[in-house]
């Protein structure tokens, strides 16, 4: 039998699902379909159709198209969800709650129709509380329906790390728990350069500094942009998850996942270590954490459930 390309579509044609699709499709990680709402039908065709005259420069052989018919998304392996509205400086995450729950639920609908087997990647914010709502749409078993906030989240604070040492950002680990808020919790404690644990390299009260920049990151090009928030690093972060899932990686990476016990937690997504390969997310991993650090994600899930309490 021929080998067929994967397929993945990314709903939202806008900065993050653009810029992912044309990631993903640089990658070869398979065919691309890019769907947006139809009053945004033929610009979403111009983008797909400008990045698919890139692929003979850039040298890729992934098909991109842009459309409004969820037709054409049918037997999607991966479907990325970027649609929705974003923040503007003096918002907050939450205060797109009530508008992106409702196009969240619509969406779903769409995606479990044509694609009942695929796996749900969801970028749209509040994206703790948007993954739930999705989860509870689509019916789906819940390492099928995955949120994204740690790998941007610890992609800001190596990135803040490798600045502050003057080292290569590939040597740079970390990660980051909890909710895609201001109160994340950035753990230090298992954070190393070239296998160094970062307290042993960075002054206590510098490394407090990059934590704080870390859980403000989204909010600082919030206000450098003006009109919208980020999406490159948002997009590379999505096409790893992507690729983790599509060549059964098993890269240990945290993601928000559907909690039942684990950390304390029920029914409630929340960023995690988790393991992503070809099933999905495959194991939470569970660390043990210090009171300390045991109270700060405590305030971070807080600040969740008090989001999701508005859906409910
Ligand atoms: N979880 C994370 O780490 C991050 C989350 N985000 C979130 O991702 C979302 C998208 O951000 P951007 O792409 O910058 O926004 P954008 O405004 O550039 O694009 C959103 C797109 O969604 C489309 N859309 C709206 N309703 C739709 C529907 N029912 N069906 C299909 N498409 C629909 C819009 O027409 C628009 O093209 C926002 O909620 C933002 O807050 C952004 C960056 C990081
Ligand atoms: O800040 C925002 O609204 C978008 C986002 O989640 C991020 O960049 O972390």
């Amino acid at each position: 039998m021929a080998i067929k390309r994967r397929k993945i579509s990314v709903i939202g044609g806008g900065f993050t699902g653009a810029t992912t699709a044309l990631m993903v499709a640089q990658k070869e990680l398979g065919d691309v379909v890019l769907v947006d709402i139809p009053q945004m039908e033929n610009p979403t065709k111009g983008k797909a159709l400008d990045m698919l005259e890139a692929s003979p420069v850039q040298g890729f052989d992934s098909n991109i198209v842009g459309t409004s018919s969820y037709e054409d998304t049918a037997d999607s392996d991966i479907v990325v969800i970027t649609a929705g509205i974003a923040r503007k400086p003096g918002m907050s995450r939450d205060d797109l709650v009530n508008t992106n729950a409702g196009i969240m639920k619509a969406v779903t609908k769409e995606i479990v129709k044509y694609s009942p087997d695929c796996y749900i990647v969801v970028l749209t914010n509040p994206v703790d509380a948007m993954t739930y709502t999705v989860f509870k749409e689509s019916g789906f078993p819940k390492n099928r329906v995955i949120g994204q906030s740690g790998v941007l989240d610890t992609a800001r604070f190596r990135t803040f790390v490798a600045q502050e040492l003057n080292v290569s950002v590939e040597d740079v680990t970390g990660f980051v728990l909890g909710g895609h808020g201001d109160d994340m919790v950035p753990l230090v404690r298992y954070s190393y350069a070239g296998g160094i644990p970062l307290e042993k390299l960075i002054p206590a009260e510098r490394l407090e500094q990059i934590v704080e920049r870390t859980r403000k990151g989204g909010g600082e090009i919030v206000n450098l942009l003006g009109n919208g928030s980020a999406y490159y690093a948002p997009a590379a972060s999505i096409v790893q998850m992507v690729e983790a899932i599509l060549k059964d990686k098993k890269r240990i990476i945290p993601t928000i996942a559907y909690l039942e016990g684990e950390y304390g937690y029920s029914d409630l997504y929340l960023g995690v270590p988790t393991i992503i390969g070809g099933d999905g997310i495959e194991k939470i991993i569970e660390l043990e954490l210090t009171d300390e650090e045991k109270a700060a994600l405590q305030k971070s899930a807080d600040s969740v459930k008090s989001v999701m309490t508005v859906l409910k």
